[in-house]
This record gives structure tokens, C-alpha cells and sequence, in this order.
């Protein structure tokens, strides 16, 4: 079913939950693809009853951002999602989530300093706000966020601590095109020579990969050998490499002791695309 309003969202929720069934959440930006229907998978499989939100957030957006290009297509997003057995599709008007004053925000600090938060002004305080508010309407007991914008899953697990929302995060693995691209609702915005060159970013990271393999712990040297490898590539325009602690962010210079998320951030163009691995020391 596909709902705009909130008030009718509210009361099937009431409904589902005066028969005692679970319910699962999916946050996205629509324009679904394998890796959002992965989360959507995974919703069905473990709740009774499946919300998937398609809002296009402007808030999260900066002002010289792609907010108005950003790929819309809700006929076959609600055809994505009945086929996976999603039970609602909640479309919200930004008229009816947003009041012309502003008055709320929902800033998270220290975690949003660094890589997408340092790059991305304010995108930040736009997910936390548009995610709270979705949170407070839906109310669910499972909430699905993909590995690909991991530094969103550190937010927003911080903001469920922090403003005791009763709710747990399910982090899902990133979904990848055959050759290794992560997929990405941006990824349209690449021309075929683009396309080509985007594989540069899964290609560092699998270097990063073989590196550590082969028993380097030095974080300085593993960045310095993704850098090479991306600035070969003339299309790409790196916006950060980093090696950072896989739970509070902070960046790791020395020897790595223990797991680290290694996240990327390139431009291809006029296309930023992000990706990143965790690597698991044991
Ligand atoms: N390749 C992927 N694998 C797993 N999860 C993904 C993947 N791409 C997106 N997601 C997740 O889907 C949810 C909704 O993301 P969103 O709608 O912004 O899509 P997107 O493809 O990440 O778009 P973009 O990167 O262009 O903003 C987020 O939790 C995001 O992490
Ligand atoms: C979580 C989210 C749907 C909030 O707008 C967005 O940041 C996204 O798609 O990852
Ligand atoms: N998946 C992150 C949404 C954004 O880039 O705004």
C-alpha cells in the first residue's frame, strides 16, 4: 500500500500492533536497487509487518548539492517494493515533515566531525532529523541501514543511545554490480567512460585488502597505496582516504591493532560516490 500521510501511517501501525505483530523499517531515497531491496529482504524476513519510507530528504542536502537531479521514480519504486512483500510504502510531502521556522534540530557531535560530516556540512543533521521524525511516526522494533554509508550507521546507532529510542539498528552488508561498483542510487549520474572509471574506488580497497593480507599494519602506508592506485585513475578526484577506528571514527595513523573501517569518498566526474571496507584484525 502506498501511504502519504502520516496519520494514516500512525493507524495502521496501531493496527499491526493491537494484534501484537512486529514491524520492520526501511529508511531510503528511493530509486531502489539491489542493495536497498537486500534491506527490504531482510526486513520481510524477520517482522511481520514491513514500512519502507521514499522521501528524497532536502534537508541532508547542501545548497550546491544534487538535490533536484536526485533520480525519482516512485511508480516503479512501489513496484520494487511489493514484489519484495514490503506492506507499506510511506511517501511523505516535505510540507507535512517540515515547518517553515526550523526550530528542531538534531545535531550528533564528535562522529559527524569527520569524513561525510566535515565534507557534507549539515547532511548530517538532516538525516538525524528526517530518521527521528520517522522513528517517533513508524515506531518499529527493527531498523535496516546498509554498510555503504557506514559512517550513517555509527549516527545514527549514537542517536538511538543517546535519545533512548527503543529500537534496534540491523546494519546489512554492501550489495555490488558483478564487476565490484557498489551500487548507488548516484550511480546513474555516470557516463559509460565514468562507469568504467568509478571501479577505481572497489579497486583500492581491494588493494587496501591484499596489503593488509599480506601483514602490513602501517595505516599511513595502506592510505598512501590507495591514494597511488586512485589518483591513476585521470576521471577520479579523491575527497577522502581515511583509516579510521571502526566504532568511534577516529583516525588511525600508526599501527592498526584492531578492526578498522576503511572509508573512501571520490568524485568521477561531477558524481561522489562512497564506499568502504571493514577489515577484521584478529
Ligand atoms: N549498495 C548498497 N548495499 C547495501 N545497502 C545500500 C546500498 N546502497 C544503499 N544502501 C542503503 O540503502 C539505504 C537507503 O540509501 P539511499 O536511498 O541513499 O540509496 P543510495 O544508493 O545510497 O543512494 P546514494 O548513495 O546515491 O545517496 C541506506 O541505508 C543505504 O546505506
Ligand atoms: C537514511 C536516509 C533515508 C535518510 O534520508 C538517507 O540518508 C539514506 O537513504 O541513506
Ligand atoms: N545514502 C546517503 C544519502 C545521501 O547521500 O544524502
Amino acid at each position: 500500500m502506498l501511504v502519504e500521510s502520516i496519520k494514516e501511517v500512525r493507524n495502521i501501525i496501531k493496527q499491526w500492533r493491537s494484534e501484537g505483530l512486529s514491524v520492520g523499517f526501511v529508511p531510503t531515497m528511493g530509486a531502489l536497487h539491489d542493495g536497498h531491496q537486500s534491506l527490504m529482504e531482510r526486513a520481510v524476513l524477520e517482522n511481520d509487518r514491513v514500512v519502507t519510507s521514499v522521501f528524497v530528504n532536502p534537508t541532508q542536502f547542501g545548497p550546491n548539492e544534487d538535490f533536484e537531479a536526485y533520480p525519482r521514480d516512485i511508480k516503479r519504486d512501489y513496484e520494487v517494493c511489493k514484489k519484495v512483500g514490503v506492506h507499506v510504502v510511506f511517501t511523505p510531502q516535505a510540507e507535512s515533515l517540515y515547518f517553515p521556522d526550523k526550530s528542531t534540530t538534531v545535531h550528533i557531535s564528535g562522529l559527524t566531525d569527520v569524513l561525510c560530516g566535515s565534507k557534507r556540512p549539515g547532511h548530517f543533521d538532516g538525516v538525524c532529523l528526517v530518521v527521528s521524525k520517522f522513528f517517533h511516526i513508524i515506531q518499529p522494533d527493527k531498523t535496516y541501514f546498509g554498510q555503504k554509508d557506514a559512517q550513517q550507521v555509527a549516527v545514527i546507532k549514537r542517536m538511538v543511545r543517546d535519545l533512548n529510542f527503543d529500537i534496534e539498528i540491523v546494519p546489512c552488508p554492501i550489495v555490488r554490480e558483478a564487476d565490484g561498483l557498489a551500487k548507488s542510487s548516484r550511480n546513474v549520474y555516470l557516463s559509460h567512460e565514468e562507469r568504467k572509471a568509478a571501479l577505481v574506488l572497489s579497486r583500492s580497497l581491494e588493494s587496501a585488502k591484499s596489503i593488509l593480507d599480506k601483514g602490513e599494519r602501517n595505516a599511513s602506508i595502506l592510505k598512501a597505496a590507495m591514494l597511488s592506485c586512485i589518483i591513476q585513475e585521470p576521471l577520479a578526484k579523491i575527497d577522502y582516504v581515511e583509516v579510521v577506528d571502526s566504532e568511534d571514527l577516529h583516525s588511525i595513523y600508526g599501527e592498526i591493532t584492531h578492526t578498522v573501517l576503511i572509508p573512501i569518498a571520490v568524485y568521477i566526474g561531477k558524481t561522489r560516490l562512497i564506499d568502504n571496507i571493514i577489515y577484521e584484525i584478529s
